[in-house]
């Protein structure tokens, strides 16, 4: 047992001879909201599914919601974790009704049938969407909102259940501008929130990092660079590290931006450096 709500003890993960992961040790504690920062192909997907007990590790240990992997009914487990990741979820139907696209995760399912809800749930479902700024959606159909809309609705999907820890991949992508911030507004308020589940987020960019994001983990080829902290991982150093560019990271009022590093001055040789002497011949 651990009290921790995720704990990754030593974990590897080995595809085709290749390490996906090797040897991550991470702890995720009740309270906190954490950032998965990584260039394509660092293992963010990967760990996303350790974290919520899709895929088991080749080496290591994984304590999940305080119980360890390959030692507890995953059924159970699962309705406890809340997850939008398009490798992790799939997305309700098309004709879809908005405020059925949330209610029906109570019973795990996609698409209502004849199961029938109290009102406590349709009530929770409803609230949700306001929580998320979609309530005035709840009868269109999922499939006529826009990209920003829909992933308001699928948070609050993924919430209906009341997970204790919520994971979120690259919720941001894909948006314009203004969804982005839409987004980002709503996440803000949600990371503030004492009542809200543990949630770590993955991203590529950190101007996608909502405010009140407490931890940063830093990953590059698998192997952890950093985690921490988020003031004291995600400074210029260890963002250049991880994506193996020289970068300039800035923060303002909780918002973070990174841009190329200018150039240092040119170092040209002196006016008066001597010509080198022809070689002989
Ligand atoms: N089943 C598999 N067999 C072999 N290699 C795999 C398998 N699954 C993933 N990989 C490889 O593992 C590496 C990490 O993949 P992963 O999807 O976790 O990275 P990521 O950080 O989420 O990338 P992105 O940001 O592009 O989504 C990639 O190089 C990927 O091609």
């Amino acid at each position: 047992m651990s009290d921790a709500v995720l704990r990754l003890d030593q974990v590897t993960v080995r595809r085709d001879g290749q390490d996906l992961l090797r040897d991550v040790n991470w702890v995720v504690n009740q309270g906190e909201r954490w950032v998965l920062l990584g260039p394509n192909g660092a293992g963010k997907t990967t760990l996303l599914q350790i974290a919520s007990s899709r895929l088991f590790p080749t080496s290591g240990t994984v304590h999940l919601l305080g119980e360890r992997l390959g030692r507890v009914n995953l059924q159970e487990l699962r309705y406890r974790v809340g997850a939008v990741s398009p490798v992790l979820t799939d997305r309700p139907p098309a004709d879809e009704r908005v405020l059925d696209a949330v209610v029906t995760a109570a019973w795990s399912v996609l698409g209502r049938g004849d199961e029938q809800y109290d009102d406590v749930d349709l009530k929770r479902a409803t609230e949700l969407l306001g929580q998320f700024g979609c309530r005035n959606l709840a009868a269109r159909t999922f499939g006529t909102l826009s990209e920003g809309e829909r992933k308001r609705v699928l948070i609050a999907r993924a919430l209906m259940t009341d997970p204790e820890l919520l994971l979120l991949d690259e919720p941001a992508s894909g948006l314009d501008l203004g969804a982005r911030e839409a987004l980002l507004r709503r996440l803000t308020r949600f990371a503030a929130d004492p009542a809200a589940p543990v949630t770590v987020l993955v991203s590529h960019h950190v101007e996608e990092i909502p405010i009140g994001v407490t931890h940063a983990l830093l990953l590059r080829r698998g192997q952890v660079l950093a985690a921490g902290p988020v003031g004291e991982v995600l400074v210029s150093e260890r963002l250049s590290s991880c994506f193996g560019l020289p970068l300039e990271v800035s923060a303002t009022a909780g918002r973070y931006a990174a841009r190329l590093a200018a150039p240092g001055p040119r170092t040209r040789p002196p006016a008066s450096a001597p010509v080198p002497a022809p070689a002989p011949a």
